[in-house]
């Protein structure tokens, strides 16, 4: 294996079941996250890929009827237990959603939102905060004018630049991207991709995809699920090229999903 494996692993994920209304949706993941690289899930609609990303920072607590088990570290801390401050955790693990939803408000304070929840006031602080966020993102040439204009005055792929922005202004150190790309157009799509390629230099990622081009250009890990279990897992070159198991290689040569 790479060196990928000799790596820090970031989050843990020990016996992981998760189940909606009593009906098992994810069972038995064990899963290691390298720090700071890409790891892409992927597999067939409805295997599972989602509730797992959101498992991540507990986003599934807001689902009613919604039941998790098992234990996921990060670094060393079990973010399931009964101690875990939820706002602390969701500032540590940053979320992107498949559509752009920018809040209602001005670029300057979408951005700007996270560090104030967090007690930011010191306003040349803010604006420090705001540019390096936005730049980070690769929108700051094309707002850095308009900063108090409407967020909903963007187009779809800034948009989605700006969400980037929003989460990474509180300085997470993983962000979680639930197809990203699904909604933008090409030109859009490579500008994500490559601020994707870039941001892993600071932050551990993982990103949920339905198109496995995008899986192989941005990733350095892929996990691959089936019906709500994870049949394998290792550095992307191997998944795409030489996986170990047939149902990997039937998905990933396209015989379904
Ligand atoms: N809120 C919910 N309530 C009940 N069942 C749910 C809920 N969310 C997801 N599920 C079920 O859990 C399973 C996994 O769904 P999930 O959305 O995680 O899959 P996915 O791989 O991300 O799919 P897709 O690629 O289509 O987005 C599916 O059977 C789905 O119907």
């Amino acid at each position: 294996m790479s060196d990928i494996t000799r790596d820090v692993m970031k989050v843990k994920i020990e016996n992981l079941f998760l189940y909606y209304e009593g009906v098992m949706a994810l069972k038995n993941i064990n899963m290691k996250i390298p720090n700071k690289s890409v790891t892409a899930l992927i597999g067939p609609s409805g295997c599972g890929k989602s509730s797992l990303l959101r498992c991540l920072n507990r986003m599934n607590d807001f689902v009613p009827n919604a039941k998790v088990e098992g234990r996921i570290y990060l670094d060393d801390t079990d973010i399931y237990s009964p101690g875990m401050d939820l706002i602390e955790l969701r500032k540590k693990v940053g979320m992107v959603f498949q559509r752009p939803n920018p809040f209602p408000m001005s670029i300057y304070d979408n951005v700007a939102f996270g560090p104030r929840l967090h007690g930011v006031t010191d306003r040349s602080r803010l604006d420090e905060i705001v540019e390096n966020s936005l730049k980070a993102s690769a929108l700051w040439d094309e707002v850095k004018d308009i900063l108090t204009r409407s967020a909903l005055s963007l187009s779809g792929g800034q948009q989605q630049r700006l969400c980037v922005a929003r989460a990474i202004a509180v300085n997470p150190e993983v962000l979680l991207m639930d197809e990203p790309t699904s909604a933008l157009d090409p030109m859009a799509t490579a500008r994500i991709e490559q601020l994707i390629r870039n941001l892993k230099n600071h932050f551990t990622i993982v990103i949920v995809t339905h198109n496995m081009q995008q899986a192989a250009r941005i990733s350095d890990v892929t996990a691959f699920l089936l019906m709500g279990e994870l049949v394998e897992m290792g550095p992307t070159e191997k998944i795409f090229t030489s996986p170990e198991d047939q149902r990997t290689a039937d998905y990933i040569t396209g015989r379904f999903g």
